[in-house]
């Protein structure tokens, strides 16, 4: 799985990419919103702007409306009316203003010649929980104040030098909570000279009210850079956790055929060695199994004893019944021996129509009486199956003492197996060792 390579590299990009963005924020442009620039506001008006009675010039007018230049002219207490101009911004009628939240600071460059004290930057917020849209001044009210010659440079305040004045406080008496400067939903921006200026002509002229903020504070950012991390870190331990998955299920598909392939080769290894060991006719040991099985026999240090067991005159069976017959013949005569045995008792089939059995005798009596027990049933059995003849043996027996070869005592019983047959068949003959005298049975 090619998944390890690419991890560092992706790793290296994610930091090189991390240090890029918290170092290129400082760079990263401002975004603006120019409240002069056409189109901005939904509507710009002068404060206490009217026609004059008699067609003499009003006290407030428009030098330049389209470089927002103006004039204000109070010769009397009227002056009262103020002297500024408002932007009016997204739909008033409506309550519905702009969210100016992602904006921090303010630049304005403001000519101002007449003499006033102060100047007022100001601006209003709509708060649906006490604003009503019949009493425009229930929208909150945030302002500052500056002096002239903190304006006679272009200048750059903070929105937050915006405060709820106190007098806007105790007329609505609301409660604290709703004192708290909001930029959120703002309806109206205003430039003015409060207070009373009858008597002192003022000229004004606003070349530009621009707001600025991030486009993305460094709080964001890091919280975009956190949020980037953890998703990164999310995917690569998913994808991490498949594959190793994926991987654990691959090996117990490899495991699951590795053991489905042993169990196959162990029953085939099985099945061979039965092969190897089993007379395919008679089912029986053959002269290989036997070997195998007198070995073990033999290294367990007990007597045993041998009997070697011929058909009699089997020949003449094949010769005259035929093969076949002479088959299930060999067949017959195993079951009914091996059916005569103790399961501790081994027989095998030696070749051609001569069988082997040893048996756990202590004694060779013992050999003996299985012999003869042997060659009665046969004589008793009906070993063809049509019924057509009947089939003797001869039997030669021994007994092997532990510790020496059973290929001597094989000599011994293939001796006594001769006289049986010698002596006239379908009988047991015994045959000691150290004595080379016969005992029939
Ligand atoms: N049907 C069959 N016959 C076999 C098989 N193996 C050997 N024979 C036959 O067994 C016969 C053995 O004959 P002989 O050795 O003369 O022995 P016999 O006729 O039994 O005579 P005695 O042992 O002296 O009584 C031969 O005709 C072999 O062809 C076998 O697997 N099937």
């Amino acid at each position: 799985m090619q998944h390890a390579p690419s991890n560092p590299g992706l790793l290296a990009a994610g930091i090189a990419l991390t240090l890029l963005a918290v170092a290129g924020h400082t760079w990263l442009p401002l975004q603006e919103l120019d409240l002069t620039h056409p189109g901005v506001a939904s509507n710009a008006f002068l404060i206490g702007e009217q026609q004059a009675a008699d067609g003499a010039t009003p006290p407030v007018r428009w030098v330049n409306a389209e470089r927002h230049h103006w004039h204000c002219d109070y010769r009397s207490i009227e002056g009262r009316q103020g002297c500024g101009l408002t932007f009016m911004l997204g739909d008033t009628e409506q309550g519905r203003g702009i969210d100016l939240r992602s904006y921090s600071t303010l630049r304005m460059d403001l000519v101002l010649n007449g003499g006033a004290p102060l100047v007022r930057v100001a601006m209003r917020n709509f708060d649906p929980r006490f604003s009503k849209l019949e009493d425009g001044n229930s929208a909150r009210m945030q302002s500052v104040q500056l002096r002239p010659r903190d304006v006679a440079r272009p200048v750059q305040l903070n929105l937050s030098e915006l405060t709820v004045p106190e007098w806007w406080v105790q007329q609505f008496d609301l409660p604290r909570e709703y004192n708290q400067p909001s930029r959120e939903n703002v309806t109206a921006f205003t430039v003015d000279i409060p207070g009373d200026i009858s008597g002192q002509p003022q000229d004004l002229e606003l070349r530009s009210l621009v707001l600025q903020g991030e486009w993305i504070s460094r709080d964001q950012l890091y919280l975009a850079i956190l949020s980037a991390w953890l998703l990164g870190a999310s995917a690569l331990a998913t994808r991490r956790w498949r594959e190793l998955r994926q991987r654990a299920r691959q090996q117990q598909r490899e495991i699951d055929a590795l053991t489905t392939r042993t169990r196959q080769l162990r029953l085939e290894q099985e099945g061979l060695r039965r092969l190897a060991t089993i007379d395919e006719l008679t089912g029986v040991l053959n002269r290989r199994g036997l070997e195998a099985a007198i070995d073990d026999l033999e290294a367990q240090a007990e007597p045993l004893g041998l009997v070697l067991l011929d058909i009699d005159h089997f020949k003449a069976v094949n010769d005259h019944w035929g093969h076949a017959a002479g088959d299930e013949v060999l067949r017959r005569v195993a079951a009914i021996v091996a059916a005569s045995l103790r399961s501790a008792d081994v027989i095998g089939r030696w070749g051609g129509e001569e069988f082997v059995i040893v048996c756990r005798c202590r004694h060779i009596d013992e050999a003996a009486a299985l012999a003869e027990k042997l060659r009665v049933a046969i004589v008793a059995a009906d070993v063809d199956a049509k019924g057509r003849f009947g089939v003797t043996a001869s039997f030669g027996v021994t007994l092997v003492p532990p510790g020496t070869p059973t290929r001597r005592a094989f000599r011994r019983a293939d001796a006594a197996l001769y006289r049986a047959k010698a002596g006239g068949r379908d009988r047991v003959e015994l045959s000691i060792a150290g004595q080379d005298a016969a005992t029939t049975r």
